[in-house]
């Protein structure tokens, strides 16, 4: 179970997050959706305790995650954040055994369940047949996946992801938050595709400048009432069979609220000036 009670966080004096709670039960998968700007990667970075919150407190299985040091928050918490690591001149197979780091000492060499651990993650991301290959020389989502795979071999209860599809293909989009709920660990998954937030998730927090403007089952937050005025777009539901799916459209009133053209009438292009080519 990881809580966060109250948060709130600015940076420099310009606040960010205020009352902001959020609870993900044990097993479970909780989406943090919300605009541009709105506080999600920051709220992320309080919950594993790389920034302190000005308020608020955040549990991990009741203990407070401010109170854990060394090696047992890594213990306890792997993430996957969006600024990538620094390019180490390691191997794929390497970057994935630094997983292993928390549960051994800097002396003791990698044990051989330290190897199966993170073949069997190079395995359930797709990158095995790149085990030997440069860390710098993959493309974006090979970095991507390898670096999930080094947060699995960390076997943590509590897994943190900050938009993991990004530079995905749609085919590895599915099949690394398949993954990730099928995991049954406790996650936290910040995400901008609402439809695999729909997909893969079981409660939604929905941030609006930092302020929680929605949260609760994912079916109750995915709705046109709740996310029209949040993001200013006109919003549809389809049923996919399994699952509740969104159409979008731009909304005219966001784009002259934008100081954005009409729709239908490109940039640039006023059909009463157009100069007569006739
Ligand atoms: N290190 C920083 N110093 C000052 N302001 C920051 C810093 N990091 C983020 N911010 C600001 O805090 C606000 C929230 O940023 P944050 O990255 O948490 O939003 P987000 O919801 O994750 O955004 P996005 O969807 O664009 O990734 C933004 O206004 C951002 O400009």
């Amino acid at each position: 179970m990881l809580s966060a009670t109250d948060v709130s966080f600015a940076y420099d004096g310009t606040p960010v997050l205020a009352g902001v709670s959020l609870a993900a039960r044990s097993g479970g998968v909780v989406g943090l959706i919300g605009p541009n700007g709105s506080g999600k990667s920051t709220l992320l970075r309080v919950l594993y305790s790389a920034l302190r919150p000005l308020g608020g407190v955040v549990l991990i299985d009741g203990t407070p995650v401010s109170g854990l040091r060394g090696r047992e928050l890594p213990r306890r918490i792997a993430v996957v954040a969006q600024e990538a690591p620094p390019e180490l001149p390691v191997t794929v197979a390497e970057m994935v055994l630094l997983g292993r780091s928390p549960h051994r000492s800097s002396l003791q060499s990698y044990t051989a369940d330290d190897h199966r651990i993170a073949a069997t993650a190079l395995h359930r991301v797709g990158m095995r047949d790149h085990a030997d290959r440069g860390f710098a020389t993959l493309s974006g989502g090979e970095k991507q996946r390898t670096l999930i795979a080094r947060a699995l071999t960390q076997q943590t209860g509590h897994l943190l992801l900050d938009e993991p599809t990004n530079h995905l293909d749609i085919h590895y989009q599915h099949e690394i938050l398949h993954l990730v709920r099928d995991l049954g660990i406790t996650t936290v998954v910040v995400l901008h595709d609402l439809n695999l937030a729909a997909r893969y998730c079981d409660h939604l927090v929905l941030l609006d400048s930092g302020l929680v403007a929605a949260s609760g089952p994912t079916e109750e937050v995915l709705t046109p009432e709740v996310l029209e005025p949040v993001y200013r777009v006109t919003v549809r539901t389809i049923d996919d069979g399994d699952c509740r799916q969104l159409v979008f459209r731009p909304t005219e009133a966001a784009r002259a609220q934008d100081g954005l053209p009409a729709l239908g009438v490109p940039a640039g292009h006023d059909a009463v000036s157009e100069p007569d080519r006739g």
